[in-house]
């Protein structure tokens, strides 16, 4: 497979495993699924997905016995200390082969069997450089992927020199942030916490599963974790995003990529899976974050008067618009679902959701985050508590852009009393929570749910890694045809010459604007918003 990913240093990785039977009796909501999978506000409501026979329940799948049965939630008592482990501490257990991220403790066998099964759970995220030599290649990397910089399908040919370009550019600016925060990203540590924590709750379910990390931009790549997958000889595997909310920009680019490692392998090929899109209407996140957000608030004098600040990554509004991302529907049922928690609580503060980190000329979510701060502190706004709802580990963006530089806009503007509630990383409840979604998915796992009406009624929203794509592509705004030319010399190799000089013709105008500091980017304001 060609491969795009700039990849100077070496990756380190790390594994587990489990056995499992799919269960029989698992019973599924009642809920009427008629919306394509990516699109689970649409689909989903808010109560019943949690709750069986009005009791809280969850699935507990018991390996020897190979059937489901319904017991009462527990928690394992999982603290963000425990998760925080040094990198020293985690190597004692995580031997740096492949791209696994789970650790292989004394009771976890190296084999996890069930029949002829080897259950798999592989974790999705983006990925982080983890030092500052790191930060241009994972720049290229991230601005080199079709879903982040989405060109006109006849201009694809130029997605990698622009992606060259932009990342030289942007590299400085982000240094420095990934230097303020300690030299890099803290993403692999935090993943690699998680996924260790969701094996030990899955393992204490009795569900003996193993937990891999594919990252999209940095180490460990998806690439990587599937060549372990394979060297462990998986054959069902639950493909998790670790973003709550679904959006072309993160889950559908890993899950694009994940579709074309697919279809090239043969292994793969006939390895069943089975994908949660979204996870942002599960009980464990809702109630996860409204804890924190409780605690948060506790630590103001008056904490009734704080206005509540929902901030998420943004994404270019042509993505909701034009290309049907159900991003910004999927955060506002978020904000809904965990305001009505709280509500449960009697708290019953003023909320708002902004957007943040846009990047590059074009419009993005709106209201932004920096513009509505402001606002808020024009209007009398004396506490805010920032609460981070897009991503579920501490980052660039929560640590330098929320914590210092929002931070110091929202004191300028007029807030007397900022907080800011932290990520999830592996509070208990929401890797508690995980550990069901993927339980609850195993029956569905190779089911290609979709197409399947058990699956479709399934307590998570489930697809195949194809079908998700295929009911995002639908969504897509056709792109027109490309124009014909003369029909005389109008060949194969004419186009791929047409191609080149084209390349050649831009590369050479770019050239030409970074030298004179003249031309059509810095004219259309382009070219200095990327610095
Ligand atoms: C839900 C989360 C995220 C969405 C949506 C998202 C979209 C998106 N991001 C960029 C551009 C950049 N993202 C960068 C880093 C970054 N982004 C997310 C999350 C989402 N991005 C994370 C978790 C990280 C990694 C942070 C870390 O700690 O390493 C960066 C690099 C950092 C920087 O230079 O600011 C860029 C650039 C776009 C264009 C986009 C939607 C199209
Ligand atoms: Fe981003």
């Amino acid at each position: 497979m060609k491969s795009l990913i700039q990849n100077p240093s070496s990756p380190s990785s790390s594994s587990s495993s489990y056995m499992f039977t799919p269960p029989s009796c698992l019973i599924p909501a009642t809920r009427n699924l008629k919306f394509p999978l990516l699109f689970p506000r649409a689909m989903l409501t808010s109560q019943s997905l949690y709750r069986c026979s009005g009791v809280h329940m969850e699935a507990h799948i018991n390996s020897n016995s190979s059937k489901i049965c319904m017991v009462p939630r527990y928690s394992l008592g999982c603290s963000e200390a425990q998760c925080f482990v040094s990198k020293q501490s985690r190597n004692k257990y995580l031997p740096p082969v492949g791209a696994l991220v789970t650790s292989k403790t004394e009771d976890v066998p190296s084999t996890a069997l069930v029949g002829d099964d080897k259950i798999g759970v592989l974790l999705l995220n983006l990925g982080g450089p983890e030092t500052l030599d790191d930060v241009q290649p994972f720049l290229f990397n991230l601005f080199a992927d079709p879903d982040i910089i989405r060109l006109p399908r006849l201009f694809r040919f130029l997605q990698n020199p622009l992606a060259q370009f932009i990342s030289v550019l942007r590299a400085p600016k982000s240094k420095e942030g990934y230097a303020s925060i300690g030299g890099g990203s803290p993403l692999r540590r935090i993943t690699d916490a998680q996924a260790e924590e969701l094996r030990k709750s899955l393992w204490a379910k009795d569900v003996p599963a193993k937990v891999y990390v594919g990252m999209r931009y940095w180490h460990p790549f998806t690439e990587e974790a599937i060549e372990q997958i394979k060297r462990d000889g998986i054959s069902k595997l639950v493909v998790l995003p670790l973003y709550p909310q679904f959006s072309i920009s993160t889950s559908g680019s890993s899950l694009r990529l994940l579709e074309s490692i697919f279809r090239e392998d043969e292994y793969l090929v006939n390895m069943q899976h089975t994908v949660i899109p979204s996870w942002y209407q599960r009980e464990g996140y809702i109630m996860a974050m409204a804890n924190l957000i409780e605690k948060e608030l506790k630590t103001f004098g008056s904490p009734e008067e704080v206005m509540i600040f929902f901030s998420a990554h943004g994404v270019p509004l042509a993505y909701v618009e034009e290309a049907g991302d159900p991003y910004k529907a999927e955060m506002e049922e978020s904000v809904d679902l965990i305001m009505e928690e709280l509500e449960k609580r009697n708290i019953t503060n003023a909320y708002t959701l902004a957007y943040q980190s846009r990047v590059g000329p074009v419009e993005w979510l709106k209201p932004y985050t920096d513009e509505t701060i402001v606002e808020l502190g024009q209007k009398g706004v004396k506490n805010l508590l920032a609460v981070p709802i897009s991503f579920v580990s501490e980052h660039i963006e929560t640590l330098e852009e929320i914590d210092v530089e929002y931070k110091e806009l929202a004191l300028k503007s007029g807030i007397e009393k900022w907080g800011r509630v932290p990520a999830l990383g592996c509070e208990h409840t929401f890797i508690s929570d995980l550990a069901d979604a993927v339980i609850e998915s195993l029956p569905y796992v190779g089911a290609m749910a979709v197409s399947n009406l058990e699956a479709r009624q399934s307590l998570v929203p489930l697809g195949s890694v194809e079908e998700l794509l295929a009911a995002y592509d639908s969504q897509r705004r056709e792109l027109p045809p490309p124009v014909t030319m003369w029909e005389w010399g109008w060949t194969k190799s004419a186009e791929t010459w047409n191609g080149r000089a084209a390349m050649l013709a831009v590369l050479l105008l770019l050239f030409l604007e970074v030298t004179t500091g003249e031309g059509f980017l810095h004219q259309w304001g382009i070219l200095p918003l990327f610095r």
